[in-house]
């Protein structure tokens, strides 16, 4: 099990925010859409990112449409503030959208 994380200031958000471009924080929930080539792909990436979500134990809500994913996340263990954890989810999941045919 994770030690509680703390809270992400609001300086650390941005400056962790600089470096993920597509992704931002409304009603503190770090958040990005994305598009895909089809409903399959998109699919697909849910999955993918599952499986990364298992490996982390931390959980997106991700919002499957036609050609388009949302994912949305924050740390309920923060009392649903923003943690590094949701950082190293985005991350991970960045690495493997190109792959997926995301944009
Ligand atoms: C027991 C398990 O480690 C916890 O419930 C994990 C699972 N996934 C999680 N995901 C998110 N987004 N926040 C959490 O606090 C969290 N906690």
């Amino acid at each position: 099990m994770n030690a509680r994380p703390a809270p992400l200031s609001a300086q650390a958000i941005e400056d962790r925010l600089a470096e993920l471009p597509g992704w931002s924080v409304e009603d503190d929930l770090l958040r990005r859409s994305y598009s895909f080539p089809g409903h399959l792909p998109a699919a697909v990436m849910v999955v993918h990112i599952a499986r990364i979500q298992q490996e982390l134990d931390h959980h997106a809500e991700l919002t499957l449409g036609y050609d388009r994913l949302a994912v949305a996340v924050n740390t309920h263990s923060a009392g649903g503030r923003i943690t590094q954890l949701d950082f190293d989810l985005a991350r991970r999941i960045e690495e493997v959208a190109p792959a997926h045919g995301a944009r």
